[in-house]
């Protein structure tokens, strides 16, 4: 039967990480963690959400009750899962709870501050969605840290800022007005800005906004890090720090480079490009790796999410998962958390007299019209100007409509430094002069056009009195305006018109009227049709927006985000306790100097391997080499009398010999179907009876899915096919080998006696028992007898990058601490020698091997390594060191987290076994 192999093994008893306690899984957890704000919500006593962490913190003690009989190790995790509970949730020691602070780090903190003398302020709500939705944030102590807004160059004016500030629990961040230019008008609001929301780089005067870009960068990188400087030095212990947007790409990066157990997540307000858009960044990389660095990662859509992780896909060459991004072992979570509003403060607002005042005067004003309203920062992403091309173009074609209709558009200026914003102003004002001037009266204008804000309650008028609104952004994150429409419109019950490259697209489509704001004539039809809308389809559609904006608030955003990254702390955590201890150098050092005879057990590819050079998301094509560093220590490790070394490898004979041929060391090729004795002639160990009838199948998937994907290619060798897509597109040469693997599994060889073995980039299909595991034992057997060994083997070191359990078993194999018999249950010791070609079944060799083969011998019989294992091996538990390189999920006892890291303990264990 085919046997699945993939990376994924549960750890085991040996390396301590392994026990079947019910710890509740993440969704569990976190479902539970839902119905309990809600619930604490409902009740009026309880409404701080540190109730629900201690209800979550009682069931984990719980479960540690249920469990006493556990080992200490569960024990132990449990503390730990406990104390990092009670940590993330902002509990006391004393028991007693509290609400947990959030650092809420933005570039804009929600007030702008105007300066009245030397050392008085005066300060004003920003405007702009990110401040609207987390002044909706209410349960948890949050302090915000962000730049107000203004240049305050003085000592005695950052004073009496920072004091006026501290009143709204604002921390101010200063900038000079050289690095607002570079940074802020600069990197962020001309080369990030736009690219994120698909304009591209800029493309006038290439070359100076070449030349600018490596000092905005630099200048991008330095605010980021001066905000850092700004919540290190407020942090305290258990906070969470929440970073916000494009402007602070950097700043989980800084965050965790000072303090890697800070709790830091980043939120994007805008949409997240295409991976070929983000490609198009200099800059692409370091930004992409510096966001990585928090625990948790969240976009407005899944679509936003998705091309982040593609991003680091293609662009990285980082492994994507459903949960987020994995990194030597290290997950950033990615997930989509759409933003809401605080809706209450909106509906709330309507039955205030001032609003109603206004209203009333509104209505007065344009008795007799409907009233259509646009309400944006003059961005070019809110794509002003074709809103108004389509409202020209319904007044084109619909003259009954001309005295009947009106058009607010409220423009508020922004980003008014920056010279792309400035000719938007002009062009916006050309369009609305010419079409007033087309359709406009001695009385009336159809376009009424605002280069200002409004305050929040006559805001709320204009959202209530509008009969439909008109949101046309090529691309925004969200965009709240259409949220906060909705939520005053229960009375009148507007038509909402909203793009479909809106985030909120995807949450407010079901009522909304969707159109493409490129296609003015779409826009227009969809003008006529909201304005002439049966009032029942109108109440239909409304209800659906309605309730999901009642329903999807600001602080359901906020405590949804914060607990999830609380959470995912809590899971970092259980994964760390799985994954074995790091490999403790010194003592294996030590241990190795101390020892008589000892055995040094080397993979070959992820292990002792030079890093192989990326181009993007492929790896170029090279042949693997050993890394160069380790060169001359291995050579002098080789020779000494006291130590062997192999080098186990799935690799074929001929790589192995080119790599190694000067080393006195011993090769295991094809995971240790063949042997070769130091500089001495390759034999076989292959079991004789392999059953190879497979075959020819495999190499007929095997060649259909290589002319399917470029790039990609396979290997024969004698007891496998390896199919290998490193060099292909890394997405599609993933899509494919799931498309292979399911055929693999569920077709013409789905009843053969084969392991199909899926790798990092490649899917390999072996036959049964052709495993390290099962080979161990007679490659150890020969080297006793061809080393006619009379002192025991007191040391074991065994690394290896092993992709599957079986190969895996070596580290079981040599385990002090398991009962041998279990160990070698079911490996037989090689029969004497049959001449390959006589196997039944078997494939013909390949041209490149014959000559090789011409030497190949089969291994005489030794006794059973049970029988003579006793003699040779001498190995206390202290003495026996396996090692998993670049793997979380192992049996090994220990970790090394890559070569190079294997290279520097190679050269360490050399150079003191020198003096
Ligand atoms: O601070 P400014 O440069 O004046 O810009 C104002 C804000 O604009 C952007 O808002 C985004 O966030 C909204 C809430 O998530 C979202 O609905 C909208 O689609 C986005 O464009 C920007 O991301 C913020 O950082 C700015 O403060
Ligand atoms: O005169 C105005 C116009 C708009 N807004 C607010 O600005 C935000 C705009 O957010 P949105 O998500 O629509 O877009 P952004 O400007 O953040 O890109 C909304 O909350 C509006 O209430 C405001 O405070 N005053």
């Amino acid at each position: 039967m085919v046997g699945f192999q993939s990376d994924h093994m549960p750890g085991n008893k040996c390396n301590g990480n392994s026990n079947s306690f019910p710890v509740p899984d993440r969704h569990e957890r976190l479902m539970r963690g839902r119905e309990l704000r809600k619930s604490s919500r409902a009740s009026p006593d309880s409404n701080s959400i540190s109730n629900v962490g201690s209800e979550i913190f009682e069931h984990d003690l719980r479960l540690r009750e249920d469990n006493n009989s556990a080992a200490p190790i569960v024990e132990r995790y449990l503390e730990e899962v406990a104390a990092a509970a009670a940590a993330a949730r902002g509990e006391r020691k004393d028991g007693r709870p509290f609400r947990q602070r959030l650092l809420v780090v933005a570039n804009r903190l929600p007030v702008s501050a105007i300066r009245k003398g030397e050392d008085s302020w005066s300060l004003e709500i920003s405007a702009g969605g990110l401040v609207s939705a987390l002044l909706g944030v209410k349960e948890f102590e949050a302090r915000w840290i962000g730049w107000a807004g203004v240049n305050v160059p003085d000592e005695i004016g950052q004073k009496a800022l920072t004091k006026a500030l501290a009143e709204k629990r604002c921390i101010p961040v200063f900038l000079d007005e050289e690095i607002v230019h570079q940074y802020y008008n600069g990197y962020c609001n001309n080369i990030l800005w736009p690219l994120f929301h698909y304009l591209g780089l800029p493309q006038e005067d290439r070359l100076a906004t070449t030349r600018s870009f490596q000092s905005q960068f630099e200048a991008y990188q330095k605010a980021n890090q001066m905000f850092a400087d700004v919540v290190n030095k407020h942090y305290e212990e258990g906070d969470v720090v929440w970073c916000h947007d494009y402007h602070l790409m950097f700043l989980p990066q800084c965050l965790k480079n000072y303090n890697h157990k800070m709790k830091v997540g980043w939120f994007l307000h805008t949409p997240f490009p295409s991976s070929e858009i983000h490609r198009t960044l200099p800059s692409r990389s370091e930004l992409l790796h510096a966001v990585l660095a928090a625990d948790l990662v969240g976009f407005h859509t899944y679509d936003y999410a998705r091309h982040f992780v593609s991003a680091c896909t293609r662009i990285l060459g980082l492994e994507g998962t459903p949960e987020g991004v994995e990194n030597q072992g290290k997950l950033t979570r990615v997930a989509a958390f759409p933003i809401g509003i605080d809706s209450e403060r909106f509906i709330r607002a309507l039955d205030l007299p001032q609003v109603k005042d206004h209203i009333k005067k509104l209505q007065e004003r344009f008795n007799g019209r409907k009233v259509m309203l646009g309400v944006d920062r003059l961005d070019m992403i809110k794509g002003i100007p074709q809103k108004i091309l389509a409202f020209e173009k319904f007044l084109e074609e619909n003259p009954g409509w001309h005295d009947k209709v009106v058009l607010l558009q409220i423009a508020v200026p922004t980003r008014t430094d920056v010279p792309e914003y400035q000719k938007l102003t002009s062009q916006v004002h050309e369009i609305v002069g010419r079409i007033n001037g087309r359709f406009g009266t001695l009385t009336a204008v159809p376009i009424h056009h605002l280069d200002r804000s409004l305050d929040f309650h006559a805001l709320c008028a204009l959202y209530a009195i509008t009969d439909v609104a008109l949101v046309t952004s090529l691309r925004d994150g969200m965009n709240l305006v259409s949220y906060e429409f909705v939520a005053c419109q229960d009375k009148k019950k507007g038509v909402l018109i909203l793009s479909e490259f809106a985030g909120a697209a995807q949450s407010l489509g079901a009522g909304a009227i969707l159109v493409n704001p490129w296609n003015i004539t779409e826009v227009a039809t969809a003008i006529s049709k909201a304005l002439n809308m049966p009032s029942a389809e109108r109440e239909k559609r409304h209800k659906h927006n309605y309730e999901h904006v009642k329903t999807h608030t600001a602080q359901e955003w906020a405590e949804t985000f914060v607990s999830e990254l609380n959470d995912t702390v809590v899971e970092a955590q259980i994964r760390t306790n799985q994954v074995p201890p790091r490999l403790p150098t010194e003592t294996a050092v030590e241990c190795y100097l101390q020892s008589n005879n000892r055995l040094l057990i080397l993979g070959f590819n992820g292990t002792l391997t030079e890093p192989i050079e990326r181009e993007g998301d492929r790896f170029k094509e090279r042949e693997l080499t050993v890394h160069p560093e380790l060169k001359q220590p291995l050579a002098e490790l080789c020779s000494d009398p006291k130590t062997t070394v192999v080098v186990l490898s799935g690799s074929c004979r001929t790589v192995l010999d080119e790599n190694f041929k000067e080393y006195d060391i011993w090769l295991a090729a094809e995971n240790g179907m063949f042997l070769n004795p130091s500089k001495g002639e390759w034999m076989t160990t292959m079991p004789e009876q392999l059953n190879m009838e497979w075959v020819d199948s495999v190499k007929h998937v095997f060649d259909y899915f290589t002319d399917r994907t470029p790039r990609s290619y396979f290997e024969e060798r004698e007891a496998s096919l390896v199919w290998s897509y490193r060099h292909a597109d890394v997405e599609f040469g993933r899509l494919q080998a799931r498309d292979m693997l399911q055929h693999l599994w569920t077709g013409p060889i789905s009843n053969a006696s084969v392991e199909v073995v899926q790798g990092s980039r490649s899917v390999e299909v072996r036959a049964a028992n052709v495993t390290k595991g099962a080979a161990i034992d007679r490659i150890l057997g020969e080297i006793v007898h061809s080393k006619s060994m009379t002192t025991p083997i007191d040391y074991v070191l065994c690394i290896g990058h092993f992709l599957t359990k079986q190969d895996e078993d070596i580290y079981a194999f040599f385990e002090p601490e398991l009962p041998r018999s279990k160990v070698t249950e079911g490996v037989k010791f090689p029969v004497e020698r049959v001449s390959s070609s006589q196997n039944k079944g078997q494939r013909p060799v390949s041209n490149s091997e014959k000559k090789t083969n011409n030497h190949v011998c089969r291994l005489p019989r030794r006794p059973a390594p049970e029988k003579i294992s006793w003699n040779v091996l001498d190995l206390k538990k202290e003495n026996y060191f396996s090692c998993a390189v670049g793997r979380t999920q192992t049996n090994a006892r220990y970790t090394l987290a890559s070569p190079d890291e294997v290279v520097a303990f190679l050269k360490e264990l050399h150079t003191l076994s020198q003096s």
